[in-house]
């Protein structure tokens, strides 16, 4: 019997129940790297060719051009499904409805951490929360950046980043880290989904952060710094002094100062409509618009960064100020032009990695999409469940969605999917969820790719279809070996598909270091096929006990992890130990 509480790192309580309840959210690793599309070679591939065209135009036919073009175009707007990394980061990135943080920022007055009427907003928490991680950046060392480093306390306790904003930004946003993504890449998607669901332009999100192992030097510019100061501190970050203007009038769209961590800036304000007295930075502090600009172009401005008491830290008057408020003046006559100026500069913003990080292409959404798509062996069958997600659709009773297969000996098979859910709530964009019937398959003929029909038309990502992964699968056997509650213990089992090089099959558990980072804990299952074999498959029997003392709010579940052909798979499963049901005996 393996002891997961022995086998894994010493993860008790590293950092406090903060860190107690992010561990309550478990998924799968960067193993995962077989499925990630190489985009440093795609790009450094149209690279190579763009600057041979220039020198040698002759050379370079055009059609070839057109071509590279192509390559540019479609990487740019879609990837293969599956890709475990990037549909993980597709969902958090679109389907807000999916994941829990969509509660913490909608309405956009929510302030999780405090009853109604703070004055504060997590979305506006979440907004400072990544520029402050990007602030760090170095452009002549490539240092710093969106990295993830602001979750360190020792970054936090800085007098750059006083106050608990970054502390309960990372407290919320960490539930959605895992092996595929990261605390940076969970950040980004934080703030643009606080910036789209409360009013602000679409902004393209690449993944692929890196995050940070310690603090970052200190480098966040602070409101009683001088002009010349802060045109230097966004200049070191990238930023020149029209994208500060802008950055800083896009940020300050949202959210104000409190007098807690500035008391020399704002007073008491002893308002019980405001319990934390923040003077906000415009009247529509929740929403993203440009009153920033108009309240500061008509002088009506509030923003206590420019008609402050304190003239030393009236920073954004200097910054607004600072080109004769040209920038100003033209956010305050154009909202599409401070929406579209702002999506820019958020994403430029976001994109500022450590030198050496190398970010996807923009993620855009699939059309057509499966999700927690999930095999798994009963006997002589293969119980194939899942959802189906149609992008930008509203719900239509009338529509016919179905799903056809391939199985491993050359039968076509076919259902009609049920319509389950329509999201609306989606920032801009609403979509339609489908739900596979239970579907048994013949566990000998297996199943190879999947396809789809909307209404009769196909749906087969231009014929390259939706692979399905049919080799080591969990099987339903599995059961808990006592009813005792501590510890948890359980035997899973795992169908091995005959004929198929598996050199290694294990449980994966995702948890979290004491960085922290994500991590995934494996537990071998032993190389022996021990019960009934199927027809089709084999089965490997691995026992688990998990004491739960020190973690009494996780949820333990695992994913089915194994090397075939040297090369890592994850069935992405998330099989809950408590979920199974007791073995036949069992007490
Ligand atoms: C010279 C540059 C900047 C200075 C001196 C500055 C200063 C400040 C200060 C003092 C606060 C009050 C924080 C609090 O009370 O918790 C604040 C809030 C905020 N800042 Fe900035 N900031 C700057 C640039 C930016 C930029 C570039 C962004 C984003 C793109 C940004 C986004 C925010 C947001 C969203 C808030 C509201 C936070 C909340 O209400 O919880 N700031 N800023």
């Amino acid at each position: 019997m393996t002891d997961l509480s022995r086998e894994t790192h010493d993860i008790s309580n590293p950092r406090g129940p903060v860190m107690n309840s992010i561990r309550i959210v478990l998924r799968t690793l960067i193993d995962a790297d077989h499925d990630c599309r190489d985009f440093a070679k795609i790009r450094a591939y149209n690279g190579v060719h763009f600057a041979l065209a220039a020198l040698f135009p002759r050379l370079i036919s055009k059609r070839m051009l057109g071509l590279v073009l192509l390559v540019q175009l479609v990487t740019a707007h879609a990837y293969t499904w599956p890709s475990s990394k990037l549909d993980a980061l597709e969902s958090l990135r679109f389907d807000l409805d999916k994941h829990a943080f969509a509660g913490f920022i909608r309405p956009c007055d929510v302030f999780i951490f405090s009853g109604p009427n703070s004055g504060r907003s997590d979305a506006a928490d979440w907004i400072r929360n990544a520029y402050h991680d990007m602030a760090t950046h170095n452009i002549a060392d490539g240092t710093g950046g969106m990295d993830g480093s602001i979750r360190f306390s020792e970054e936090q306790s800085r007098p750059e980043n006083a106050g608990d904003g970054f502390s309960n930004t990372v407290g919320l946003l960490f539930l959605e880290v895992n092996r595929y993504i990261s605390v940076a890449d969970a950040f980004a998607i934080g703030a643009i989904q606080a910036i789209e669901n409360c009013g602000g332009p679409e902004i393209a999100f690449r993944g692929g952060r890196v995050d940070a192992t310690g603090p970052n030097s200190p480098g966040v510019p602070e409101p009683q710094q001088d002009l010349d100061e802060h045109i230097a501190s966004f200049a070191r970050q990238g930023f020149t002094q029209s994208e500060m203007i802008g950055l800083v009038a896009c940020g300050h769209s949202f959210g104000g100062v409190q007098h807690d961590p500035f008391p020399d800036i704002v007073p008491e304000l002893n308002d019980p409509n405001n319990t934390q007295s923040v003077q906000h930075f415009d009247s529509t502090n929740v929403h993203f618009d440009n009153n920033i600009a108009t309240e500061y172009i008509s002088g009506t401005t509030q923003n206590p960064l420019v008609v402050g008491f304190n003239d030393t830290t009236n920073s954004d008057k200097r910054i607004f100020g600072s080109d004769g408020n040209a920038t100003m003046l033209s956010f305050a006559n154009s909202p599409d032009l401070f929406a579209s100026t702002c999506a820019t500069l958020f994403a430029k913003m976001l994109d500022t990695v450590p030198s050496g990080v190398q970010l996807t292409d923009v993620i855009r959404a699939l059309p057509v999409k499966p999700d927690n798509v999930q095999l798994a062996l009963d006997g002589d069958t293969l119980r194939l469940s899942g959802q189906l997600r149609l992008w930008n659709t509203t719900g239509d009773v009338n529509r016919t969605v179905r799903v056809i297969w391939d199985d491993r000996v050359g039968g076509t098979h076919n259902a009609t999917l049920a319509a389950a859910q329509v999201d609306t709530n989606s920032p801009r964009t609403p979509a339609a969820w489908y739900s596979f019937p239970v579907l048994s398959l013949d566990a000998v003929a297996g199943i190879e790719i999947m396809r789809f029909t909307v209404n009769g038309k196909l749906e087969d990502q231009d014929g390259v279809g939706f692979a399905v992964d049919d080799r080591v699968v969990f099987a339903n056997t599995s059961c808990r070996t006592s009813s005792s509650s501590n510890p948890l213990t359980a035997r899973y089992d795992v169908g091995v598909r005959s004929g198929v090089n598996v050199t290694r099959v294990y449980l994966e558990e995702d948890t979290f270091d004491d960085i922290p980072l994500p991590i995934v804990v494996k537990t071998d299952f032993p190389p022996t096929q021990s019960t009934t074999p199927t027809s089709a498959y084999s089965i490997w029997s691995t026992d688990v006990s998990v004491d739960v003392t020190s973690r009494p709010f996780d949820v333990i579940q695992f994913s089915i992890g194994a090397e075939i052909d040297g090369v890592k798979i994850t069935d992405n499963g998330q099989h809950v130990l408590t979920a199974l049901p007791l073995c036949p005996g069992a007490t």
